[in-house]
């Protein structure tokens, strides 16, 4: 049996191999045939010129479109140039490039127009009117849709997309200062998804409410239509396209995502509309599936997988159109200042507020608007293959002119006819300097519209198949471009973005670039002085820091966190740590040499109180400097110059503490010495009230300045409307309010003790001494009136970082003075004491805690506390007169130093709540 099987199996394999052959050659010959039939003058098209290959077969658009890859209509565009405005360019297609007659090819009224099977053959959704050859059942088709997206149906549906403008500028405002650049057409694109759900299915898909741009339909759809021209010649591969569901788990989370909402989610809403409209569920918001459920279409074309389909094409034609004609608005208005300016302007004029636009009938009316949205249109093509129409009960007679003479031409009824987008947008007759991005093409010199560029305009196509979505996308445009320039644009940067990235280079039905590579920006910190739209800005964000147009340094490392210290943040942080160490040393030894003689008073537990807080402040200033304050914006990425801010904040709350904390050491003590003169303790305790009515000012105003107060350095908040914040001038009137009233305290602090010293009977030698001293005290006022200006700063709020941190270092020095100033006469004694005592510790005497024979203070239990603080040198003794010690500071008091004779005595007379015991021996002294 097996040997008898071999040959018979050899046989039946020489045969099928035959047929096979036989087969192919006649279907080569076939072939052969068709060409030499289709340029022959046998041919309805012989006489239509182009190249003769292109008449014989498709095999010249097969290796442009397939094997160079959408490369077909350049090579058309060549084709015009040598054979005219009418060329054959497949054995039944011819391409013209004259607009004029374009309203012939895409003809209105009865005159009926199919779409050629091999342009039907790309798209995969051949069930929606996008996709139906027959110019009738398209018709029928496309009635109840077209009834969905007209004008009066966008009137009651515009407030949505008005809401999702919004969106769209919130979130990317909300990417100021990241300093990362992204593709804006991705932005775009997910703001285009959302506008066609949201109107087209009640439901936006929420790429808006995602974080960050991905996923978005943008490169899932070049994905998706990149088989366009393998479907158009192999149909039978389009069955491919249904295996996406299949393996939708198992292919990249973007493209699965756009497979899932196109053919399972979109037919799911389908069954739920159909079910929900046989159980007698209404809504009052239409959507596209009602609409096309309730309508007079067959049965069949109520089909679940018919009106998915529709649904699908809405989605697909209205996403990257759309939002590719945004981007290449918005990187020509990036490139062209002055056509932002202007266009800046303009809307000026009729915006007041750019978060309540006006509704898009009354932007239609701005002509330069109108301007740039054609310019972008033009070049971004919107389809910029090419699109046939046949028509099919009538001959088109075309009449134009090719050399400087007349051409004419028939197409023949039942042949293809169309044109492309990219052919026609640059033809120069119409368009001078084609590839130029000039919107006053668009107007006359009176700056009206100008009709018959308008007319030469191929984006939306024309005619009975034009886009249906038309008055849709333009309310897309007119809303999202203003909100753009208005809001976002100014703080837009492009990066590493050139004119390449936006040039036609090949099309997948959709135009696409060299590279894909997309409209790189980066979105700045909003800038006040350079923006075009500064007023609404300093209203909504005047918190936000800025920065100029050269402010975007690309060397800036976004994920730095600590910058090495040098120049001013450097200079800032070693001034401030001296200062800081001067202060701990110098109150850390009279707070010792109080402690040590028990004399320790309320005003040196201020003045220590006030350094540990002193303490805390300059810890914070040197972590804001080491994360960028000082530094300009343009040297800082987003969280340092958000955490800098923040420490700044923070810092400012602890200053303002310490610094009251430590004047009111120094008014205590001061009131000491002015204790019997009521003059001067008014004035003490007015002064005091200033003192702490300025800190409440400056703590609660800068509190209060920004709800949440994090707002200040998370503008976020303020953009996406959780957050904001009083005008900038508050800030600036706190500001001033501290400084003022710290200069009058400051120099209150010179003014008070030497009126009391003026009063003794120092020398004059002496006097001047401690007038020296004193006017070292007045340094603090001086340097305070050093940062008045950097106050002023704060109206500009351009790199603020940077001004700011002179305050810090102005208000750290003075911090720091009164807190030296006021110990400096503790340490005199101190090293007297050291030295002449020959041991670190005070003397027995003076250490015993207990009355003094001689002193008493100010509410408390006889002490030895002369009011020695501060920038007082009046030291006062009380006693008998033979007891009467020399004026020293109030450590000193507590000296056995033998009296000099020459030294010079104050009789002072206290008027202060004291024990009585202390009074009696007080009159028995003075009795005495
Ligand atoms: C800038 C935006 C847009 C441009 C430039 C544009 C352009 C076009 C063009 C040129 C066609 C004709 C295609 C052809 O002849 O084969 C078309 C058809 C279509 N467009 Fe648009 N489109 C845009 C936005 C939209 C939007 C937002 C929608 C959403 C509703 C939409 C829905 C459609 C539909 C459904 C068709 C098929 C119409 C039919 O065959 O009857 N388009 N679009």
């Amino acid at each position: 049996m097996g040997t008898q099987d071999v040959p018979l199996t050899r046989d039946t394999s020489f045969h099928t191999a035959y047929y096979v052959l036989v087969l192919i050659s006649a279907w080569v010959a076939f072939k052969v045939l068709q060409a030499l039939y289709n340029v022959s003058p046998l041919h309805p098209l012989s006489h239509i010129p182009g190249p003769r290959i292109a008449a014989a077969t498709y095999l010249l658009e097969f290796y442009y479109d397939v094997v160079k890859f959408g490369c077909y209509t350049k090579e058309i565009k060549k084709m015009h140039e040598q054979y005219g405005p009418i060329v054959r360019i497949n054995p039944n297609e011819v391409h013209c490039s004259d607009i004029s007659f374009a309203d012939e090819i895409y003809a209105v009224g009865g005159r009926k127009r199919d779409k050629p099977l091999h342009q039907i053959n790309g798209s995969a959704l051949g069930q929606a009117g996008f996709g139906t050859v027959d110019h009738d059942i398209h018709r029928l088709r496309r009635v109840p849709l077209a009834k969905f997206f007209s004008r009066a149906m966008i009137a009651r549906l515009e407030p949505e997309v008005h809401g999702l403008v919004q969106k769209l500028c919130d979130k990317l405002l909300a990417q100021s200062g990241d300093n990362e650049a992204f593709d804006i057409a991705m932005a775009y694109s997910c703001f285009t998804s959302d506008a066609i759900s949201s109107y087209s299915f009640g439901e936006s898909f929420g790429f808006l409410d995602q974080k960050g741009w991905y996923p978005n339909f943008r490169a899932p759809t070049a994905s998706i239509l990149r088989p366009v021209f393998i479907f158009r010649f192999f149909p039978w591969t389009k069955a491919s396209a249904g295996l996406g569901k299949v393996f939708v788990d198992y292919v990249p989370k973007d493209i699965a995502l756009l497979i899932r909402t196109l053919q399972i989610d979109l037919p799911a809403k389908v069954i739920k509309a159909k079910a929900d409209i046989d159980a007698g569920i209404t809504y009052d918001r239409p959507t596209i599936f009602a609409s096309l459920l309730q309508s007079e279409l067959e049965l069949s074309d109520k089909e679940t997988h018919r009106l998915a389909d529709e649904a699908a094409a809405v989605v697909g034609a209205g996403t990257e159109t759309t939002s590719w004609a945004l981007s290449v608005m918005t990187y020509h208005l990036l490139t062209k200042p002055d056509i932002l300016a202007k266009l800046t302007r303009e809307l000026k004029a009729v915006v007041e507020d750019p978060k309540q636009l006006p509704a898009w009938p009354v932007l239609e009316t701005l002509p330069y608007l109108g301007a740039v949205i054609q310019e972008g249109l033009r070049l971004s093509y919107g389809v910029s293959s090419r699109t046939a129409r046949i028509p099919t009960e009538e001959n088109l007679l075309y009449r134009g002119e090719w050399n400087k003479k007349p051409v004419e031409h028939v197409i023949p009824q039942g042949y293809a006819v169309g044109m492309s987008a990219f052919i026609t947008h640059h033809d120069h007759r119409a368009f001078p300097d084609s590839y130029a991005f000039i919107p006053e093409r668009w107007l006359d010199e009176d700056g009206h519209r100008r009709k018959d560029v308008e007319r030469s305009m191929l984006a939306f196509s024309k005619g009975s198949r034009s886009c249906l979505g038309m008055n849709l996308a333009l309310c897309e445009l007119h809303l999202c471009l203003t909100a753009l320039v208005l809001r976002v644009i100014p703080q837009m940067r492009l990066s590493d973005t050139t004119d390449e990235d936006l040039a036609y280079d090949h099309d997948m039905f959709i135009p696409m670039t060299k590279e894909n590579r997309g409209v790189r920006v980066i979105i700045a910190w909003r800038t006040f002085n350079s923006g075009p739209w500064t007023s609404y800005t300093e209203i909504a964000c005047p918190q936000l820091p800025v920065s100029s147009s050269t402010a975007m340094s690309t060397t800036v490392n976004p994920n730095e966190r600590i910058i090495p210290l040098d120049g001013l943040p450097l200079a800032i942080l070693a001034i401030s740590c001296v200062f800081w160490v001067l202060s701990v040393i110098t109150v850390s030894m009279r707070a010792y040499t109080r402690i040590s003689k028990a004399i320790f008073g309320l005003d040196d537990a201020f003045m220590v109180a006030g350094t540990i807080v002193y303490t805390a402040a300059t810890g914070l200033a040197i972590y804001a400097l080491l994360v960028g304050l000082g530094r300009l914006e343009a040297d800082l990425n987003a969280w340092q110059r958000s955490e800098a801010m923040k420490y700044y904040i923070i810092w400012i709350l602890t200053y303002v503490l310490a610094l009251a904390v430590v004047k009111s050491s120094i008014w205590i003590t001061i009131l000491r010495i002015a204790s019997t003169k009521i003059n001067l303790r008014v004035t003490v305790y007015v002064l005091l009230g200033i003192t702490w009515a300025s800190f409440c000012i400056t703590f609660i105003g800068t509190l209060l300045y920004c709800r949440p107060v994090r707002t200040i350095w998370t503008p976020l908040l303020v953009l996406t409307g959780k957050g904001s914040c009083a005008p900038v001038g508050t800030f600036v009137i706190i500001g001033h309010v501290a400084t003022v009233s710290t200069i009058v305290t400051d120099l209150a602090l010179v003014v008070v003790p030497a009126i009391i010293l003026w009063n003794t009977q120092m020398k004059k030698q002496q006097k001047l001494q401690a007038f020296g001293l004193l006017s070292f005290a007045s340094v603090a006022s001086i340097i305070t009136m050093v940062r008045i200006p950097y106050i002023n700063r704060f109206e500009g709020m351009t790199n603020l970082q940077f001004w700011v941190a002179h305050i810090m270092l102005c208000s750290n020095v003075e911090t720091g003075i009164g807190c030296v100033a006021s110990s400096v006469p503790s340490l005199r004694h101190f090293f007297r004491g050291e030295t002449s005592g020959g041991s670190s510790g005070p003397s027995n005497k003076r250490s015993t805690p207990g009355p003094s024979r001689d002193f008493f203070t100010i509410g408390s239990q006889p002490r030895l506390t002369p009011a020695d603080g501060g920038f007082s040198l009046s030291t006062v003794r009380h006693g008998r007169e033979e007891n009467w010690e020399p004026l020293h500071d109030g450590a000193s008091d507590q000296s056995d130093t033998p009296i000099d004779p020459k030294g010079l005595y104050k009789k002072q007379t206290y008027a202060v709540d004291i024990e009585m015991k202390h009074l009696d021996e007080e009159r028995q002294a003075r009795g005495r």
